[in-house]
């Protein structure tokens, strides 16, 4: 086993000062720092936060013909023969001897050092499984240590951390060890706080982690449910749940402009509406309405299913700010979608006096500029677009509110550089515009706890009424011409259908080729029916006129990518088939569901799949296929990710939990979350300290 040589203590050089910066981690060379950097460890909490995948025992000593078989254990003895076989394979072969019994160990890939450090007479301690080999018991590739005079056993069960090439554990080792003993491990907490929660104090915690005692139990400590991990997912939690009320009350601190709601606007809309809203749209639009008309700036996250009524809600907050004086904008992560908000909005509000600019990146520039223009000198009440509402050269007049749909596909740089824009220089309001931002992907209770806790959430409920759930089919592409005629037979008495294209996920082109392909089969197949495509790579107004021809019943049937998948509202088209279903995920085949079903007539959803399944898209099939209620599919697809996946980390840029499981730890959340509350009103310094402990470096996101 190697060990590490004593280091020369380096020091780095700020780029900006030019001064000498004593280097975070004391005496550990620059190689090796960079190694601890790809673990993410940088400092010396981070090393003590290094917490062990797994243990090994050596802390007993079995005697060899007692030792029991095929589990890990420790062994010594001395070698007295040792050979290298050439057949079958090159291996080195030594028997070791105790007093009960005889071992051989075997070593394929051995080094010259190795045969001659293990020859005859030489102690060895080993640590490996034992099995029944050719010869007898047998160890093969052991743990092998060479011993001196009575060298002692480990007090403590071997950690085994996460690692990087070139970085060994024993290195790793020492140098947590040493910094366990060097670094300030005073509580952040109060006894008061953690004790009554059943929660061990910090040092007590992580010592045990690095360096439990003979008798702990692996099992929970790889299950990480023993109490010293609890501490650990605890302070995790906490100082999340902390980060995330700070935040609140800092927006709480922050001026926004006060939207009056006379009600006169709304009323307008309302009235010319087909339909009138339910109790579950109301209820949010009342505390949409309520957050509007404080000082200090909304942020809200509107929930709701798929096909749930969000747009109007949305439209009525913007009602709100505009007969208050102030402009409303609303963002869609596609074109397809924010065009179609663009005509639904427009449909609605030009005709009760209300002007709606209309801005992507595909405008011409003729119109771009009117549209610019009329946006920044305030003539446009209501702006639409995609991201390209918030490039530089957009200049709000007076901002009051931001609309985001499908808040989860923008970054939070991008939601923050919308907001920022109520306060831009030359804009006439320099207070914070309210930010309204609308999911259809629900987002479970955990999460929402977690990730969301700066936010306050609406959720629609209850979808509008007359809508019968739709049908969901699963059949496999063997029965592809039974579907077929099913779908011509429903074409062809007035109904419309998406036929959604195999997803490919590795390249736009082979995307873009399927695409092309599945069209040409399809138009070949259904020779009776006007059939229409659209998908990504489409110019925006062959998309917007094919999304048109659709709307109209024009086509009766449309071949679609993906493209599909959010907000897309034909009402009319009540029949989907997707192909390759097993290649989508959970959400994906929820949303692109959620695009039939959307009028009063029964809907059927076909998913098309190809055999063998691999186990992960057999469940998620099964779980589309057995449920309808977004929020229980959310739940079951968090739970199939991991939060990690399920929100996007590196899109959402929200930090990720490394410790806590938010499926396995809702009680600590819970408990978190009340804590957090409790500190921030009777121990601040002690929340102050936790925080400080905790967010280190990483405090970037509590300024969003
Ligand atoms: N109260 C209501 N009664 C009847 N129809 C409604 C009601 N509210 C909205 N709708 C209609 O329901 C359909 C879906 O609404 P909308 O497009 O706003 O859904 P959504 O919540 O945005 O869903 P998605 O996220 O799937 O786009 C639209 O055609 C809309 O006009």
């Amino acid at each position: 086993m190697s060990t590490v040589k004593p280091r020369k203590i380096r020091s780095t050089t700020s780029k900006d000062t030019g001064e000498a910066t004593p280097p975070l981690i004391p005496g550990v060379s620059k190689p090796t720092l960079d190694k601890l950097t790809k673990l993410g460890i940088s400092t010396p909490l981070d090393l003590i936060l290094h917490l062990p995948l797994r243990y090994e025992d050596e802390t007993h000593l079995y005697p060899i013909k007692h030792a029991p078989l095929n589990q890990t254990v420790l062994v010594e003895g001395t070698i007295i023969r040792a050979d290298i076989k050439y057949r079958p394979k090159r291996t080195l072969i030594c028997q070791v001897e105790d007093a009960s019994g005889v071992l051989f160990i075997r070593f394929l890939n051995f080094y010259g050092s190795q045969v001659q450090s293990l020859s005859p007479g030489v102690k060895v301690r080993l640590l490996g499984e034992i099995r029944y080999g050719f010869f007898g018991l047998e160890m093969v590739h052991p743990k092998c240590r060479t011993l001196k005079e009575d060298t002692p056993l480990a007090e403590c069960l071997t950690p085994i951390y996460p690692t990087t090439a070139g970085l060994s554990q024993t290195i790793l080792n020492k140098l947590i060890k040493r910094t366990l003993s060097t670094i300030d491990l005073t509580d952040s907490l109060p006894e008061a706080i953690f004790s009554p929660l059943g929660l061990s104090g910090f040092a007590e915690s992580v010592t045990y982690l690095h360096q439990p005692p003979p008798d702990a139990s692996q099992h929970h400590l790889t299950e990480k449910t023993h109490p010293a991990w609890r501490r650990i997912k605890f302070d995790e939690l906490l100082a999340q749940q902390l980060s995330m009320r700070l935040h609140y009350n800092k927006r709480h601190s922050q001026k926004a402009p006060r939207l009056k709601n006379p009600g006169q606007l709304k009323q307008q809309l309302l009235d010319t509406l087909p339909f009138s809203l339910t109790k579950a749209q109301q209820r949010v639009e009342k505390e949409i309405s309520r957050d509007l008309n404080k000082a200090h700036p909304m942020q809200r996250l509107l929930q709701g299913d798929v096909g749930s009524g969000k747009t109007i809600v949305a439209a009525l907050a913007a009602m709100q700010t505009i007969e208050s004086g102030f402009q409303a904008a609303i963002m869609a992560p596609t074109e397809i979608l924010a065009e179609q908000h663009y005509r639904k909005l427009s449909g609605w509000l030009e005709p009760i006096g209300i002007s709606v600019a209309w801005l992507t990146a595909s405008l011409p520039k003729k119109d771009k500029t009117a549209a610019l223009q009329r946006v920044s000198d305030g003539s446009a009440q209501l702006a639409v677009g995609t991201h390209a509402l918030f490039q530089e050269q957009v200049s709000f007049n007076k901002l009051g509110l931001a609309i985001i749909d499908e808040q989860h596909r923008f970054g939070v740089h991008q939601r923050l550089a919308l907001r920022m824009k109520g306060m831009a220089e030359g804009a006439a309001s320099k207070s914070q515009p309210h930010q309204l931002m609308m999911s259809a992907t629900p987002i479970p209770r955990t999460l929402s706890m977690s990730y969301y806790a700066d936010l306050d959430v609406s959720v629609i409920d209850k979808l509008p009424p007359g809508r019968s759930p739709v049908i969901t089919k699963l059949v496999a592409d063997s029965r592809r011409d039974e579907i077929i005629e099913r779908i011509r037979q429903a074409c062809l008495t007035g109904k419309q259908a998406y036929w959604v294209c195999p997803l490919i996920e590795e390249s736009e082109k082979l995307q873009l080729q399927t695409a092309l392909d599945t069209y040409q089969t399809i138009s070949q197949t259904f020779p009776e029916l006007k059939v229409g495509l659209v998908h990504g790579r489409m110019p925006n107004l062959e998309k917007s006129a094919m999304m048109a021809e659709f709307q109209s019943g024009n086509v009766q049937l449309l071949v679609a990518t993906t493209v599909i998948e959010v907000g897309v509202d034909v009402p009319n088209a009540s029949l989907m088939v997707i192909e390759h279903a097993e290649r989508m995920g959970l959400s994906q085949l929820h949303q692109l569901r959620g695009r039939v079903g959307r009028g009063t007539s029964q809907s059927a959803c076909i998913l098309l799949y190809q055999s063998p399944l691999s186990d992960t898209a057999r469940m998620r099939l099964k779980i589309i296929y057995e449920n309808t209620d977004g929020f229980e599919i959310s739940r079951q697809d968090l739970q199939l990710r991991g939060p990690g996946e399920f929100l996007g980390a590196r899109q959402s840029g929200v930090p990720m939990l490394r410790f806590a499981n938010l499926d396995q730890d809702s009680d600590l959340l819970e408990a978190a979350r009340t804590t957090a509350e409790l500190m921030l009103k009777e121990h601040k310094p002690a929340a102050e300290s936790h925080l400080q402990r905790w967010l280190n470096n990483k405090e970037d996101y509590l300024k969003v």
